[in-house]
């Protein structure tokens, strides 16, 4: 979806996010006090499907601040694991974040609870262009006519995701049209404006150039900082780049987590991706 033509304004690489700028003071702070509680709480979550079990006793806690990536051969469970925590699979145990029970909620209600995904394949609005995806994000409250028409104000949270997503130019462009990583941008900046406080990236750089991964991985860094973030990546350089922990999947069962030097030298992780033959770089 890289070179699709446009007559209107080109999806050019550039801008990328702005993670420094004015936008993300205000969309992120910097008062790390104030959500410096939210954590993510996994105990004992098991999904079966039919007789099959993809995710068994999984405990998983991975607290704001701390940048988690989950990893783990193909069939492992980790997406399976998100959609669990986002309601999209039944699943028993338990997940909690910010104090509220997940599992058994609901998807919608669960996305109220504060609780943000993505998916391996980007789910933007393809025939609305940017402002609109993000509009409806933020949940602006209109109908279909208003929101198709050009406004004059633009709500100051979408303003500020614009920027921190580096997307600003690229507003009134039809999001179709976007390049493959803008897309994923522009999904986590719907997230921002949904004020996601936990957000599970499932493989956010896939397909992305090298200067695009290098752009995403600094966004995660800075919403890393203030949210709850979970990345699962087969990509192990971008893992190596950007991940403060690691949590490594294998058969639908938590097999190693610690720092990615921890993990890498972890003889049963080794193990497990010698013999899977997963080489390094390689995507699912
Ligand atoms: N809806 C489903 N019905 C039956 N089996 C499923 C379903 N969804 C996933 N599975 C199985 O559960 C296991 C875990 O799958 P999952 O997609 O969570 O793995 P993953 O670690 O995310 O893999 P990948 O890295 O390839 O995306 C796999 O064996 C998969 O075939």
């Amino acid at each position: 979806m890289t070179d699709l033509p446009t007559t209107t304004e080109p999806a050019a690489i550039e801008p990328e996010p702005d993670t420094t700028g004015p936008a993300a003071e205000a969309l992120l702070g910097t008062d790390t006090s104030r959500f410096r509680h939210d954590y993510l709480e996994v105990r004992g979550l098991r999904v079966t499907f039919g007789g099959f079990v993809a995710v068994r006793d999984v405990d998983l806690t991975v607290t704001q601040g701390d940048l988690r990536f989950l990893i783990g051969p193909n069939g492992a469970g980790k997406t399976t694991l998100i959609d669990a925590i986002t309601g999209l699979v039944g699943a028993t145990g338990s997940a909690r974040f910010g104090g509220t029970e997940l599992l058994g909620r609901g998807t919608h209600r669960i996305a109220r609870d504060g609780v943000g995904r993505t998916f391996q394949t980007a789910s933007v609005f393809e025939e609305l262009t940017v402002l609109q995806n993000l509009d409806i994000a933020a949940g602006a409250r209109r109908g279909p006519s208003t929101l198709l028409r050009r406004r004059r104000g633009t709500p100051e949270a979408v303003e500020q995701a614009l920027e921190l997503v580096g997307l600003g130019a690229l507003r009134d462009t039809t999001a179709g049209v976007l390049a493959h990583g803008q897309k994923q941008w522009l999904e986590i900046g719907m997230l921002l404006v949904q004020d996601a406080h936990l957000m599970l990236l499932d493989e956010p750089v896939a397909g992305m150039t090298q200067a695009e991964r290098e752009a995403t991985g600094e966004l995660l860094r800075r919403i890393g900082s203030q949210r709850v973030v979970v990345v699962v990546e087969h990509d192990m350089e971008f893992l190596r780049s950007y991940a403060d922990s690691v949590t490594v999947m294998h058969q639908g069962r938590v097999l190693a987590e610690g720092t990615v030097a921890e993990v890498q030298n972890d003889p049963a992780v080794v193990e497990v991706y010698l013999g899977a033959t997963h080489t390094d770089d390689e995507e699912a």
